[in-house]
């Protein structure tokens, strides 16, 4: 993973720049990236989309997002210094003859330039077809993907087929944001630089892992993209299957980008696939219905904006997943993720065996077990619950749990990046280790569609929960026996 390499001028040509990933995230990253001062004096930022806008109404946009984001922070000075790099080209991404205007354009860009995809992933071969047959793709010029690349391995292959035409897997940036996330990094660091933790990371200290991506909001207007998608596609094939692989991968050799993808892939290659002999036991879906978060009445699924009557899209998924392989031999992966549920929360819990020789109170002994808590957001920390004896004359040698806390986002520290920042930097960089490579992707993709066709083949239920509880009961079932829950936030 490296992160030394300089800053070169760079040009970011911006597809779907007044989209809401490009308003809400991109631009303020690239505020803050300004702010720190790592934007090349000289790299330009071309905002591409359909609307008919000019220079000044497609920055009053973008500054309008860029204050609502950055809050009271919010400086005019690097606004300025930002506002100078960014201009507006209206064009329609279908229409090979748009493409001379980033023709004429590129021949007075950085030798650097990036083409940034935050478009409907339909149009990803579409946009790099028509940059060829314009002669706009420059040399070494970089293609940044957002995800998903595809809506299964076989729409998948078909896009990474296409861009792979004009781009070389080398200048190929796949998008998982999580991967941008600070906490997700860290775990590279706590696994790989401290032996406390990189000498235990295996099946004969660890009796199981949880990962949750939990989410108060549901789909926020999105409907159409959404019901197409479900929670397997928008969640599970990238977010939660990238963080089980950094949790579960060997060390890598270096920290060198294909190193880490590498063993990253190695994980991929070794999950047990849920069919249809054990879909049942191994899978939840659900879908929300009304409910209440925080006190405020939410709308069930089939009830929000855009919606119908009838819809089989699941917006909750919980799994037991296997990896096979000697490391994690019989320790079993919970993985759950759902939308409006009760609190929003992305956290990766550990937990340790107990000792095999246990010589305290019995009935204490899943309670007082080992626990390491990476907290992703909100309050990014890393926490381990350890077994101390209550300080008390009359207890004997009563054991507690208490914490050992990392509180990345304490003060001392200053603002926590956003993930965006942290990804758009590396694109910069040219450091591919935080993107996803290819083959990543398509035995990611191999590996969930064996899971929904287990899911179609079996008729797999679609079981309600409530909106702001912590999805079906199934899914803490699917989790008991061994003594073993859901990790509580309280914790
Ligand atoms: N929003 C998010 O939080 C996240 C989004 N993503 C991914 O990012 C990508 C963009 O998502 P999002 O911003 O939500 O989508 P939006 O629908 O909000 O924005 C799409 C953008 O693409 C432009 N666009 C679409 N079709 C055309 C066309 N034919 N010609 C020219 N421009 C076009 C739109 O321009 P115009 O408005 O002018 O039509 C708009 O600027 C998707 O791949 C999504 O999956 C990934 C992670 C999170
Ligand atoms: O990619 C996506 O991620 C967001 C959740 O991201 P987070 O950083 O806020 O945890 C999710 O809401 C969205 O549906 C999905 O497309």
């Amino acid at each position: 993973m490296q992160t030394d390499t300089e800053l070169a001028p760079c040009d970011l040509i911006l597809f779907g720049c007044v989209g809401d990933l490009s308003l809400r995230k991109l631009f303020p990253a690239l505020y803050h990236l300004q702010a720190a001062g790592l934007l090349h004096e000289q790299s330009r930022i071309i905002g591409l989309a359909r609307k008919p806008l000019d220079d000044e109404s497609f920055a009053a946009q973008v500054e309008a997002a860029v204050r609502r984001a950055v809050g009271s922070a919010f400086k005019e000075s690097h606004w300025q210094a930002l506002l100078k790099r960014i201009r507006y080209l209206r064009l329609e991404l279908s229409e090979p003859k748009d493409y001379l205007a980033i023709k004429t354009l590129v021949v007075d860009l950085s030798p650097t330039v990036i083409y940034y995809l935050a478009t409907p992933p339909e149009l990803y071969g579409t946009v790099c077809e028509n940059l060829n047959a314009s002669d706009a793709i420059v040399p070494g010029g970089r293609i940044a993907l957002e995800k998903p690349v595809g809506h299964d391995l076989e729409s998948s292959r078909c896009i990474n087929d296409t861009v792979s035409r004009y781009f070389s897997e080398s200048q190929i940036y796949r998008i998982d944001h999580y991967l941008g996330k600070e906490t997700v990094q860290n775990l590279i660091a706590l696994r790989f630089a401290n032996n406390l933790f990189g000498s235990q990371w295996d099946q004969n200290h660890i009796d199981h892992v949880q990962i949750t991506l939990a989410e108060e909001v549901g789909i926020e207007g999105r409907w159409g993209y959404y019901d197409r998608v479900g929670q397997m596609r928008d969640m599970v094939q990238n977010h939660l299957i990238q963080l089980l692989c950094m949790v579960a991968m060997d060390p890598p050799t270096q920290l060198t980008a294909d190193s880490i993808r590498d063993e990253k892939l190695n994980v991929l290659r070794a999950l047990r696939p849920i069919t249809a002999k054990n879909v049942a036991r191994r899978s939840v879906r659900g879908q929300y219905r009304a409910g209440q978060i925080d006190g405020v009445p939410c709308p069930g699924y089939l009830e929000e904006q855009g919606g119908r009557s009838n819809s089989d899209t699941e917006t909750f998924v919980a799994l037991r997943v296997s990896i096979d392989n000697w490391r994690w031999s019989g320790v079993p992966f919970y993985l759950r993720t759902g939308k409006r549920l009760a609190d929003k929360v992305s956290e990766i819990v550990i937990h340790y065996k107990s000792q095999r020789h246990y010589i305290f109170d019995p009935r204490q002994r899943s309670m007082v077990q080992n626990k390491l808590i990476i907290r992703l957001q909100p309050d990014e920390g890393i926490r381990l619950r350890v077994a101390t004896k209550e300080q008390s004359l009359q207890q004997g040698m009563a054991l507690q749990s208490q914490a050992l806390d990392l509180d990345f986002g304490g003060g001392q520290q200053g603002r926590i990046p956003d993930a965006y920042e942290r990804l758009l930097l590396e694109l910069m960089r040219g450091n591919s280790s935080l993107f996803v490579r290819r083959d990543e992707i398509e035995a990611s993709w191999e590996w969930c569609d064996n899971l929904i066709d287990a899911w179609h083949q079996c008729q797999t239920p679609l079981e309600p929960y409530a909106a702001g509880s912590w999805g079906p009961d199934s899914a803490d079932a699917l989790i008991s026996g061994r003594g073993r829950a859901w990790h509580q936030r309280v914790d």
